[in-house]
């Protein structure tokens, strides 16, 4: 992955590279796709959705963190492709995105009922909070838009008395889905290969 350089004084964020590494595998941006980030904050995701995406869209609630995105994206030489806004999802949320993102969780009911309308291909949510985790699980498999949950944890490795322990990081769990296109006989159909688990060539999703 691409060096990010990141200087932020934002409290949130920024998403880590591990992290980020894992949501851009699931994410699968192409040079088409129109990707939206709901909580852009220091723009680690956002800087390296613009290198993949062809078209960026962040919203971001807080006018400070969304100078520090505008910030980073010039840093990393990236922008070019980005609408930066500064708005609370759902307002501002654009109607022909094909992939989503949301790192920040205000109103995540109201996003993903904006995905479900508009039928969003892919769309991924990583929350921190065990309670808000179960919530939006609960969301996500409510609108049909629920693939898989994934949850995992990085540690770092640090030399100790010339052997190596860890430092852990919280656990990150990660909602994937999206809303499939609408089949001509009215039922819901995978996109591609990539759609569903099932269908795979590796069992994943992406
Ligand atoms: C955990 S941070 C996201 C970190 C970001 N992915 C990064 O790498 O820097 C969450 C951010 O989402 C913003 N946020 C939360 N809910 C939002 C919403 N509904 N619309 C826009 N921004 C939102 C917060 O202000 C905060 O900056």
């Amino acid at each position: 992955m691409a060096h990010v350089s990141l200087p932020h004084d934002a409290k949130a964020g920024p998403t880590k590279p591990e992290v980020r590494a894992v949501l851009l595998g699931k994410l699968a941006l192409e040079p088409t796709d129109h990707f939206v980030e709901v909580g852009s904050c220091t723009g680690a995701v956002t800087v390296e959705a613009a290198r993949r995406a062809g078209r960026v869209t962040a919203l971001e609630r807080k006018p400070n963190r969304l100078e520090t995105t505008r910030k980073n994206l010039a840093a990393n030489d990236a922008g070019g492709n980005v609408e930066l806004r500064e708005s609370e999802a759902p307002e501002g949320l654009p109607t022909d995105a094909d992939a989503l993102f949301l790192g920040g969780s205000r109103n995540y009911e109201a996003v993903l009922d904006h995905a479900a309308a508009h039928r969003i291909d892919r769309v991924v949510m990583n929350v921190s909070r065990l309670e808000v985790a179960g919530a939006a699980t609960e969301a996500f498999r409510e609108r049909d838009l629920l693939e898989e949950v994934v949850q995992f944890q990085v540690s770092h490795g640090y030399e100790l008395a010339g052997a190596t322990s860890f430092d852990s990081q919280n656990p990150v769990y990660m909602l994937v889905g999206g809303a499939g296109e609408v089949a001509a006989d009215g039922g819901e159909r995978p996109t591609d290969s990539r759609r569903s688990p099932s269908r795979g060539v590796d069992g994943g999703r992406r």
